[in-house]
Parts: C-alpha cells; structure tokens; sequence
C-alpha cells in the first residue's frame, strides 16, 4: 500500500480538494498507461475517480472538458508513432451495485423500450487494442491511447496468438473492404508467471500484475520480445467497417468475426430484462476463475446497432454499454517479512507475512511462498509493496513487487541453513529437490505439533478437542512423547496440563471431550488411519485406493513396491514412499502402540455391498440430502466405482446436488449423462441410470 496521502481538511475549498485529486490520479494514470508500472491498486484507483466525480456531481463548474472523469485512458501521448484511429475508441463507464445496474437497465429501457436485447459479455481484464483489416490484410494494430490517437504497435501486434494476419473469407460474410476490429489484449496467469521468473533471471524488473504484463508486451520496443511473450485477445467490437453487408446486431458482428477467423468469447449471452442481467453477472460472479483470462466484471451492452445509435455516447464512454465491476482480488500491501514454517512431513516453507488487508472479503496477512526458489522466480525483496491475488476461497498468492515503490531498503530473503524449531541443518532429501527439510522427523517439535494436528482432522480420525494449542499444550507439557502415546491417554495425564483442566485442577469438559473423540476414534475406517499416518504423499484419495486394495494395515505393510504400484492411482513415486515409511523404526512402532490401544487397522470386509459400478466413474456435484460429500463417495467406493472430482470424456456419469459449480455444465457441454440425487440411489442399487 502507499503512504495515504493526507485527505484535505473538510473546510478546504472544493477547487482544492479537486485540484489536488486530479493531481494524484494524473500521476497514477501516467504510471499506469504510460509506464505499465501502476503502484496502487485498481480498487484503491477507482476509488478516487469515483470520489473526483462525485466533487464534480456536487459542485458541476468543477467539471471541466479536461478532467480525469471526461478523459479515455489519461489522455497520454507516447514514445510510440501515433495514430489516429478511424473512429473513436471508447472507455466504459461502471457500476458497482445490483441497485445501480438495475438503474441504468431502468434508464435505457425508457428510450428503447421493454424487452430491449442485451448482450452479456465478461470483462477481460487486458488491454484495449484496435486491428485494421484493409480487404483482409491485417495493417495495423493501434493502441486506445486517449481514445482519439494510439500508438502504432502493428509489429507487435502481429505475433498475439489466434490473430490472423489475413481474414478467411465466409460466404455470410463477405470479407470487408475496411475493418477496424477492438478487443482485449490479456496475458494468462501461468503465463505471467513464467514471464516474471524469465524477467527476474535476466535482472529485470518483474510486473506487479498479469494486466500490466500484457500492457508493457504489447508496448515492447523489440517485437521479437513480444513474440515470446503468448499474448492473447479476444474481440468485443468493431469501429469503422466498409463492407457491401450492414450489421444490424452486435451478436451479428460477432459472428461476422468469428467466420473471418478472429477471436470472440465463447461465453457471451443475449439476454432480456433486469432480472437476466443480474443472473448473469451472479453467474460469472460466482464462476470468475472457470475461464482462462482475468475478469474484472461483466459488460452489458444493448445489441441492436440502431437503438445502440439512439442512444449515442458521453465524451468517454457509450450510452448503450455498462461494466458492472466485481469485487477487486488484486489489491497492494507491504510484505512485512519472509518468514518459514516447518511442515509435518519436515518441508521447509517460506511465508509471507504481511500488513493485513482485505481482499475477496477477508483479512489476508499471510501467504506460502513454496519454496526459496519460487521467492526469487516472483522477484519479491522483504519490504517491498507487493500486489497479492485472492481469487474467491482460494487462498491468497503473492504476485509480484511493484518495483517503483523500492527505496533502496528493501532486502532479498535468504533461507535459513538450519531449522527453526530444533536447530538441525535443513537440507534436501534428494539432491533434484527443491524442496529442503528439518531431518529430525520423529522429535522436531514442529514437525510433531503438524502430525498431530493433521491426525485430529476431519480426513484423519477427526478429534474435534485435539487442536493446534492441543497439540502444542500435550506435547510441550510433556504428556506424550509423540503421536504414539495418544490413544492410551487417561484422564490422569490429562490433568498435568492446564489445558485439559479447569481451575480447581479437574478434567475440564474439553479433556473429557478428548477422552470421549479418541474412543470413537477407534473405530474409524482404514483409510482414515492411513491418512493419519502422515506418510508422504499419501492424502484421502491414495489412502482409500490403498484401503480398498489391501484391506488390513498388515496387509499393507507386507506388499512389496511393485504390488503396491499397480494399485490404480498409486504408481511409483507413492509405492517408494510407502515402502520407506514402513522401514522407520518409529513409525512402525506407532502403529504398534495404536494397535495395542485398540484401533482399529483392517476395514470389515461387507459381503452384503453389491459391486454394482465396477469400473465406473462418477462425479458428484453440489450437496446431497441423504448423503454427505465423503458419506457419497465412500457410497461408490464400496461398490466398485471411483468416485472422481472432475468431469472429463472419461466420466460415466454426473451427480448433481443442490447449488452445483461449474462441473454441471462442463457435463452438459461434453455429453456426460446427468443425474440427480433419486438417480444416483438407483444407480449405486442397480448399477444402472
Ligand atoms: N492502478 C492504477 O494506478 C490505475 C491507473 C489508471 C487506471 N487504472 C485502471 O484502469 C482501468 C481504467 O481503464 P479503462 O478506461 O480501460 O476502463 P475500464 O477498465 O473501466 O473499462 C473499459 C475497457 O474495458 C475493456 N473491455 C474488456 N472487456 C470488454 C468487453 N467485453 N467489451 C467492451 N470493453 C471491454 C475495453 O478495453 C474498454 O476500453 C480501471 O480498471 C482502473 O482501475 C488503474
Ligand atoms: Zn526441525
């Protein structure tokens, strides 16, 4: 974040406190379009073109031709040759409201009429580029610049990715004589990624961000540069156009596009009516990330070209166009630190830990970095401003330093040779890996804290009063020495620590609650004891394919890494693993001392299950009534089916539940047959839909 410039006191005269506003956005709008290097967010920039227009709302003889409000893209000329473009190339104005789109649907539909045609399209969030087709040569690429004159970036232009240097020719449509094509230049987010390890190897200074990525390539001096780059661009619009056919819709052009081999979206939508509109904007909202480019909101725009004539233009943006904004996921703040964490399988993890700030709706002050190598790739130094991306319950990443806020102070992380919790030298199990770790597994406090805390989870034997301060309290206490110990636990170990016991020095509700969990705990089925082991690699899925296979932990133990290979979704690198787990002393001897305790390490074989979906595979979308999310796969499991999380040509079939995601259509979109939850039933029954 930048230092917060000190608001104008309350008393100063309008004049000022606009004059100074238009001053900062100026500035920013310079770093943004000019440089490619903005140092705040786009939320935090919007926020104060909003709060500039609303001085000029209050006070309208602040609102002069030249201000930051009436401006497309800041008004800059620049280093490139400039070009006029053919027809003026346009911002868009926003809402940010379901309130205020439902306004301005209200205030178009006035002039044009109830069930006037609105065409939905996403937001790329890239950068604005102008082709021109003269008889279906591609002749130039222009950037919007201020929207009247572009820069000439044609070199550039033409190494993007799908954009033809010559236009097929369709029967529909012929070919036109002029074309002056507008679309959305973006970067995609692994490609950016790549991007900024490749700047930082060769010294150069990383973006802050995927659009600003895209901005600076398409703005590369060296086209040759900017053909390594994978730029991409999707089409939304067309300026002048010459051609013996006349578009009467936007949908028509779009499809005029795509037959002369440009790219369009493949997720617009024709719609009718308030109520669709916002269906469709809650629908992207919800399914932001299912597409491969970085959406910012969702445009509206009015389809049929003559009501879209009747209602004209302002001097920056058409009448007949809405950005409903979405909620930022880029936002800025200063990585305070680069801290490192010891995992439970012993991996290092450097973290970032920064000043909080609230992104996607909630406080985000952490972030993994993976590994040292992934901190010098993203080109971050401690103390720099970095822009960190939150995309919906995803947990935040650190994309990348904004470079022109560095002051000289900033420093670069360096990984610690020796852990911090037991002192041992760190170093990696192999010398490929990137990953290095604490070799002290079986007595690194950390390491301990994290198996155990794993082993309480709803995966594993799911106690609900084992927690982290659990964990730390029983083993800092002393009360066990590692996770071996914990089902012979009395009440009388318990009351050694403060944290199971109440003030009078009693067994608290908590202790005997842990007590009651670890009984039932018992019980539970084989793979969740697998899980519970902390063998590396293995997570629900390898542990219950291991558990369906073998049956009994002894079993297990006794298959040699070749029958342990061919079990589906083992293969080598997990058979190695197991095997060398089970060549650790201590860790057999856990699984002794559970046993002795009484867990439970074979799985009942149930003769009475038929194997109805053998060789089935099913997804199960959504929540069920009668089943929960494990209790449905655990239901196909049992009956010879895999039960899979993602819907592809290989999918038997799709279960849909309740508020499904994106799995729904992706089933529809490849065939797959779709079932619902009383289909499902006779399903697992009968084997058959
Ligand atoms: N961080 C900073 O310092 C800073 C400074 C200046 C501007 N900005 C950011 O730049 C943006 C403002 O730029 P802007 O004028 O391009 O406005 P905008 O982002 O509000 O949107 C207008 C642009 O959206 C693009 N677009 C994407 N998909 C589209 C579609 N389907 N149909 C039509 N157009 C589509 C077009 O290129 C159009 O020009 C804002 O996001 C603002 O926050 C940031
Ligand atoms: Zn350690």
């Amino acid at each position: 974040m930048t230092e917060p410039q000190s608001p104008p006191s309350r008393d100063a005269a309008p004049e000022q406190e606009w004059a100074l506003l238009a001053d900062e956005i100026r500035d920013h709008q310079f770093r943004y379009y000019v440089k490619d290097s903005p140092i705040i967010s786009d939320a935090e920039f919007d926020e104060m073109l909003r709060r500039l227009q609303r001085l000029e709302d209050e006070h309208p003889q602040l609102a002069v031709p030249d201000s930051p409000t009436k401006l497309v893209g800041g008004g800059f000329s620049t280093a490139f040759t400039p070009v006029d473009h053919l027809e003026r190339m346009m911002s868009l104005d926003n809402v940010f409201s379901d309130e205020e789109m439902r306004e301005w649907i209200g205030r178009v539909e006035a002039e044009t009429g109830a069930g006037t045609e609105f065409l939905c399209e996403l937001k790329i969030d890239g950068v604005a580029l102008a082709l021109t087709y003269e008889n279906g040569t591609l002749v130039r690429g222009v950037t919007r610049g201020d929207g009247r004159t572009g820069e000439d970036v044609t070199l550039n232009a033409r190494t993007i990715v799908g954009i033809p240097h010559r236009l097929t020719p369709s029967q529909d449509y012929p070919v036109p004589e002029l074309l002056e094509v507008r679309g959305e230049v973006y970067f995609r987010l692994d490609d950016f990624e790549k991007l900024n390890a490749a700047l930082v190897a060769e010294g150069k200074a990383p973006f802050a961000n995927p659009r600003n990525s895209a901005a600076g390539s398409l703005r590369q001096k060296n086209p040759q540069i900017t053909a390594q780059r994978s730029l991409h661009m999707i089409c939304h619009g067309v300026g002048a156009l010459e051609a013996a056919w006349r578009p009467s819709s936007l949908h028509e052009i779009y499809l005029a596009l795509a037959a002369w081999g440009l790219p369009v979206s493949a997720h617009t939508t024709q719609v009718t009516g308030a109520d669709a509109v916002l269906a469709a904007i809650d629908h992207w909202g919800r399914n932001r990330h299912s597409v491969e480019h970085e959406i910012d909101g969702l445009v509206t725009k009015v389809d049929q070209v003559a009501l879209q004539r009747r209602l004209g233009s302002t001097s920056r943006a058409p009448r007949w166009a809405i950005a409903y904004k979405y909620p930022p996921e880029e936002v800025t703040t200063m990585l305070l630190d680069i801290k490192v964490g010891v995992g439970r399988t012993g991996r290092v993890t450097p973290w970032a830990e920064m000043e909080p700030v609230t992104v996607a709706g909630s406080t985000v002050s952490r972030a993994t970095l993976h590994n040292a190598s992934e901190v010098v790739r993203k080109g971050v130094l401690i103390g720099d401003t970095v822009t960190i991306r939150k995309a919906g319950d995803v947990i935040p990443e650190v994309l990348g330093p904004v470079v022109d806020l560095r002051d000289g102070t900033q420093r670069a992380f360096v990984m610690p040779t020796h852990c911090p919790e037991c002192g041992a030298a760190l170093r990696p199990e192999k010398e490929s890996d990137v990953d290095i770790r604490c070799p002290n597994a079986h007595h690194c406090p950390a390491q301990l804290r994290e198996r155990l805390f794993h082993l309480a989870g709803r995966g594993a034997f799911d106690i609900d009063a084992l927690g982290y301060e659990g964990a730390v309290a029983l083993l800092s206490d002393g009360i066990i020495a590692d996770e071996g110990d914990l089902f012979t636990l009395t009440a009388d170990d318990l009351v050694k620590t403060a944290f199971y016991t109440t003030n009078k020095g009693e067994l608290s509700a908590n202790g005997r609650k842990l007590l009651e969990n670890l009984s039932g705990a018992k019980d539970v089925p084989l793979w969740r004891v697998l899980v519970a082991l902390s063998i590396r690699h293995v997570g629900p899925t390898a542990a219950r394919a291991l558990a369906g296979a073998f049956g009994s932990l002894d079993a297990l133990q006794e298959a040699g890494a070749e029958e342990l290979a061919q079990v589906d979704g083992i293969g080598e690198t997990l058979a190695t693993s197991i095997r060398d787990w089970f060549d650790v002393d201590w860790h057999r001897q856990i699984i002794d001392k559970w046993r002795a305790a009484g867990v439970s390490m074979a799985d009942e074989a149930d003769e009475s299950t038929p194997r109805t979906l053998e060789g089935k595979t099913i997804v199960v979308t959504g929540s069920l009534e009668d089943f929960s999310r494990d209790g449905a796969k655990e239901a196909i499991l049992a009956r010879g089916g895999k039960a899979s999380g993602s819907v592809s040509k290989k999918t038997d079939y799709v279960v849909i539940g309740a508020s499904p995601g994106s799995k729904a259509a992706k089933a529809e979109q490849l065939g797959v047959p779709i079932l619902d939850e009383d289909g499902f039933k006779l399903l697992l029954e009968t084997g058959q839909a």
